[in-house]
């Protein structure tokens, strides 16, 4: 498991602070394939996942979907044949907190179980 994967992800409050470019240099190494994104005006972490098939894409998302209620922390999950899209931002701060990056560490680990 990666170091960032085995941080613990700390509760959230609505003032949390987002991370700054600092501390996304730091993280963003880590998970490399992931994609830093914005959209209506909230930064994002976003990774596209490709499988042989559907049924394989769905697994995937459901076992993503319980790594995030284990977490308390949950992504947007697209499923589509062959692709899982899986979108990291934390709601309550409108941004992305350094528990995104370690859910997105996780979801790496996941894929390459
Ligand atoms: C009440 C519940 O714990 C909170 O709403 C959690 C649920 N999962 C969450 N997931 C994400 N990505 N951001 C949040 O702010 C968030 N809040």
């Amino acid at each position: 498991m990666s170091e960032l994967a085995h941080q613990q992800c700390e509760a959230c409050r609505s003032d949390a602070p987002r991370v700054g470019v600092d501390e996304i240099n730091e993280l963003k190494p880590a998970i490399p394939e992931w994609q830093l994104v914005e959209r209506g005006g909230i930064q994002k972490l976003e990774r596209v996942y490709t499988f042989d098939n559907f049924r394989q894409a769905l697994d995937f998302t459901r076992r993503a979907g319980e790594l995030a209620e284990q977490a308390g922390h949950h992504p947007a999950l697209l499923t589509e044949w062959g692709r899982v899209t899986v979108t990291w931002w934390t709601h309550k701060i409108r941004g992305l907190h350094r528990n995104d990056f370690i859910m997105a560490a996780r979801t790496d680990e996941l894929f390459s179980a």
